[in-house]
């Protein structure tokens, strides 16, 4: 699906990324992981085609180079949800909603963009919210209306999508981090592919296929949440003592810090 190597990235001389390498397969989850600073938002940003001055990079998306790729074709194949969103947007929740749909007509809406913009409120679970002013919302609420724009702009035919998602958890209630993850479960079971930047390990452990463990700009560790998720690699990485031991329920590595 997307194929990165020894990705560089400076600004003036210091090295934000550092030698990268990254593959992600279709129907895979990967979770990048890795303290403040580590360089998690900056590799998505470039993963997604989004920075592209400052940096010696060879990314290959569905086989071909990512930089030859029309935009407007990429914009379907792939969507990404951003750290950061404008707390000023004056509109309804639904018509920010449809923002998500802008790459699929120009002057007004067709019916498969309603369709498309009511189906992901549902899975998002703020159908509730279509008529409310998106300024008045709460910050989780607002989380979730980004969410579903960003769902909104992958809802087509098109086989093999790639979602990218920079801390989607933020500000979410316990309940909405669990459908967020299950939202993104269901759609990598379906072929799909989803790079995901979290902080709650516990939450990549349970979700994710792959982990990239990141610090300081290089790769820690990568691959199954067992073989990363060791007490040594993460004690060391983060600079913080911890223990894991396996989760009675489901059988995954399940972190415990301070100890
Ligand atoms: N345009 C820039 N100019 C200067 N420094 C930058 C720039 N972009 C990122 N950095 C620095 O690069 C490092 C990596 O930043 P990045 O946002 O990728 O980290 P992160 O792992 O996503 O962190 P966090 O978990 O805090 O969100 C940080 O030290 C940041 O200050």
């Amino acid at each position: 699906m997307i194929e990165a190597h020894q990705i560089n990235y400076k600004h003036k001389n210091f090295h934000i990324l550092d030698a990268v390498d990254v593959s992600v397969e279709y129907g895979e989850f990967l979770a990048i992981v890795g303290p403040n600073g580590a360089g998690k938002s900056s590799l998505l940003s470039i993963l997604a085609n989004e920075i592209k001055e400052n940096t010696d990079q060879q990314i290959l998306f569905k086989n071909k180079k990512i930089k030859d790729w029309k935009i407007i074709d990429l914009s379907h194949h792939k969507a990404k949800f951003s750290q950061h969103h404008s707390n000023d947007i004056p509109l309804l929740v639904k018509d920010v909603v449809m923002m998500g749909r802008y790459p699929y007509f120009d002057n007004e809406a067709k019916n498969e963009d309603y369709e498309a913009v009511n189906f992901v409120m549902i899975e998002t679970d703020i159908l509730h919210l279509q008529n409310r002013d998106y300024n008045s919302l709460s910050g989780g609420e607002k989380q979730r209306v980004h969410l579903s724009r960003v769902l909104a702009q992958l809802q087509n035919d098109v086989a093999h999508k790639l979602i990218f998602l920079d801390e989607p958890l933020n500000n979410l209630d316990i309940k909405h981090q669990y459908k967020t993850l299950q939202l993104i479960k269901n759609f990598t079971a379906k072929a799909n592919s989803a790079i995901v930047v979290l902080h709650d390990l516990n939450l990549a452990a349970q979700f994710a296929d792959k982990i990239l463990l990141m610090k300081a700009g290089k790769v820690v560790a990568s691959g199954k949440p067992n073989d990363v998720f060791t007490p040594e690699k993460i004690s060391e990485t983060y600079s913080f003592p911890c223990q894991i031991c396996e989760n009675p329920i489901n059988k995954n590595p399940m972190i415990i810090f301070g100890t």
